[in-house]
């Protein structure tokens, strides 16, 4: 490889401070270190986490940075001791690592893997607390271990699952984040039974990713909550069987759901980051059994709250993180899903952009017809 062991310098749009648009610019992208990968992305798509980190909001979230997670790509090269993956391998880069070695990694019990996470937390590589991103000598910030907006970024070993060649990096790219999460709330964090009756608040790529989950579950009754009218219709070719719009109803939304269920609904998945609404997606489970899985990510300081009798009588609330799949051994069973017609992809994508209109998705993002819109980082 003629860049091999060198600095790259490439297009990366890189977040200076919060809330200001996105620079793209020539970014220095040095060589992998021992246990690192040196990707190649090709796309990348927009993740309503990146907007959240780019709000200011998420306490993680240190400036200037890279942002972007849920992306697909090419190893360019790799690091010293690195054997899981070469050259020429196509990889979709997880914000979620997977060790298989660490206390988390052992235990069975969690998805969760502690390798990395002190380092991608803060922004910089494990071996040596750095950046591998400078502008003019100046470090820039990893983000979430992956930073995708970025013509090629750097990203710990333990952090990249390999693919199926065939597969479309311009489709696959969503198995990064989104569909996953959604999916894999119902699959592995809930454990959805079929006949279940689920509730699912949020009707973005994560919410619609839990029906498509929850009827593949064999769900009796998928209800959407929305206050988006207009998103029922999408919705339903997702697997959403009603839809009900808080805004047009007096009573709490959760009496409103109990009422239509006769006591209450077996699962329900808060899609948001709204705090109100975890409470109502836990109160409108049904007592003795009825379980909520928080997906969406709320704003630092936020709290959740309830009457402990909601618990006391059986309810149980959860949470959720990358819909609990073990990274680099299932994304790659997910791709060869989407390969075999078995979930949606490309359902999911509403917009295509180039790198350099960056800002207008993140505009997009906000609009309510765009569930995910992916960039092409190499146009
Ligand atoms: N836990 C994880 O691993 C994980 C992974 C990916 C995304 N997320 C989070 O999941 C959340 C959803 O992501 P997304 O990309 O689907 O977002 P999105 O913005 O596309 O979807 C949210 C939906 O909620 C609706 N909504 C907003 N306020 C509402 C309210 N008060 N009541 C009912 N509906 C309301 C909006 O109309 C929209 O349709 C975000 O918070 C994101 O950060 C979490
Ligand atoms: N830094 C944020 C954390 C946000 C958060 O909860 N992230 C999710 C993934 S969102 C993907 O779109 C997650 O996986 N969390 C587990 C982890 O970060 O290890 C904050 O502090 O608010
Ligand atoms: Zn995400
Ligand atoms: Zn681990």
């Amino acid at each position: 490889m003629a860049t091999q062991g060198k600095v790259i310098t490439c297009k990366a749009a890189v977040a200076w401070e919060p809330n200001k648009p996105l620079s793209v610019e020539d970014v220095d992208v040095a060589p992998p270190q021992a246990g690192e990968v040196r990707i190649k992305i090709l796309y990348s798509a927009l993740c309503h986490t990146d907007a959240y980190t780019w709000s200011g909001k998420d306490p993680e979230g240190l400036f200037p940075c890279i942002l972007g997670h849920e992306a697909a790509g090419i190893v360019e090269s790799v690091g010293e001791g690195v054997t899981s993956v070469q050259p020429g391998d196509h990889v979709i880069p997880c914000y979620q690592a997977e060790c298989g070695d660490c206390k988390f990694c052992k235990s069975g019990k969690t998805n969760l893997c502690g390798k990395v996470r002190s380092a991608t937390g803060v922004g910089v590589m494990l071996s040596d607390r750095k950046s591998r991103f400078s502008v003019n000598g100046k470090p820039i910030y990893h983000f979430m271990g992956t930073s995708t907006f970025s013509q090629y970024t750097v990203v710990h070993d333990v952090s990249v699952a390999k693919i199926d060649p065939n597969a479309p990096l311009d489709k696959v790219c969503l198995l990064g984040c989104g569909v996953p999460t959604g999916l894999g709330a119902v699959w592995n964090t809930a454990k959805v039974e079929a006949g279940s009756i689920v509730a699912v608040f949020g009707l973005g790529t994560v919410g619609l990713a839990v029906a498509e989950g929850a009827k593949a579950a064999g769900a009796s009754r998928i209800i959407g909550i929305d206050i988006d009218r207009n998103k029922f219709e999408r919705a339903k070719n997702f697997g959403v069987t009603e839809f009900i719009n808080p805004k047009e109803h007096e009573k709490p939304i959760q009496q409103v759901i109990a009422d239509l269920t006769d006591g209450g609904v077996d699962y329900s998945f808060e899609c948001i980051g709204n705090v109100s609404v975890m409470r109502a997606a836990l109160e409108c489970c049904h007592k003795g059994w009825g379980t909520s899985v928080i997906v969406g990510v709320a704003a630092s300081g936020q709290e959740i709250s309830t009457r402990p009798f909601q618990l006391v009588t059986g309810r149980v609330w959860k949470g959720t993180a990358f819909g609990g799949f073990k990274s680099r051994s299932q994304v790659p069973w997910l791709v060869d899903k989407y390969m075999k017609k078995e979930i949606k992809v490309d359902e999911y994508i509403t917009q295509s952009l180039n790198l350099p209109e960056i800002n207008k998705a993140f505009d997009l993002l906000h609009e309510g017809g765009c569930l995910r819109c992916v960039l092409a980082l190499h146009v």
